[in-house]
């Protein structure tokens, strides 16, 4: 079997997949921390592997950028491919004075002017939920690893470069409660929720609106290791 957008067979993606949105960091992933990874995806090279991490079997894949993007992806994982938990593991830019650049937030809800929910399945709201389940399984390895984590929403937008400065952020930090912006979590959660399935996210601040500190492209790919850690030994 196939899809419009993945090559794999069924059976050779795991229970549980590692969600970034950068293909080359889930090839990074792979490479670094995976045993035997087997390459199940290079469809528009969106990368998808799968290997094992300390016994467990465990798949990785991009999932690109935005909620089409994602929607797309975790949609065929979840429905057509048997995967029962996707953790995303993005980069993400503070809004909080809290947050430092490599810092690991993990989402408690996310937040979104986005359409998706709605058009995908009449879903009004403005917030989705991960699993707590799976939540709570990343806030116990985060602990075993020692690896602090911060807690809270988050802001998936549809916008990356924004007109008119950045005076829009106070609602989404004191309406909303938003720590910090990425562009999939809601629609991921969305679509775990309607199809009875578990999703959570992880992010690593790459930059931030308060401190305009930032990332290279190489770090995005290669150094935020910690969430990655925390997401691998969450894995079942
Ligand atoms: O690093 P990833 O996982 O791609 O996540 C963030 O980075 C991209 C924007 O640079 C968006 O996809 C955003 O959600
Ligand atoms: O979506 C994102 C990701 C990182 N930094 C941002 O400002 N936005």
């Amino acid at each position: 079997m196939s899809t419009p957008h993945n090559s794999a067979e069924k059976g050779q993606i795991a229970k549980t997949v590692l969600m970034p949105g950068d293909p080359l960091r889930a090839k990074f992933i792979a490479e670094t921390f995976l045993e035997n990874p087997v390459q199940f995806n290079a469809v528009r090279n969106m990368f998808g592997y799968t290997g094992t991490y300390k016994g467990k079997t465990i798949s990785v894949m991009g999932s690109g950028m935005g909620m089409p993007s994602i929607g797309i992806y975790s949609y065929e994982l979840f429905s057509q491919y048997g995967v029962e938990n996707i953790i995303r593991i993005g980069s993400a830019g503070a809004y909080s004075p809290d947050l430092k650049v490599f810092d690991v937030v993990l989402a408690d809800s996310a937040y979104s002017e986005s359409s998706y929910a709605k058009v995908q399945s009449g879903y009004d709201q403005d917030k989705t939920y991960p699993s707590e389940t799976l939540n709570q399984r990343i806030k116990d390895a985060a602990e075993k690893l020692g690896m602090p984590l911060h807690i809270g929403c988050i802001h998936s937008s549809d916008v990356f470069y924004r007109e008119g400065g950045n005076d829009y952020i106070k609602e989404l930090t004191d309406v909303h409660h938003c720590l910090a912006v990425e562009m999939e979590s809601f629609a991921l959660f969305h679509n775990a929720r309607v199809l009875g399935k578990n999703a959570a996210c992880l992010i690593t601040v790459s930059d931030s609106f308060v401190t305009s500190e930032v990332t290279t492209p190489e770090q995005r790919q290669t150094s935020f290791t910690k969430m990655m850690e925390i997401a691998l030994e969450a894995a079942e």
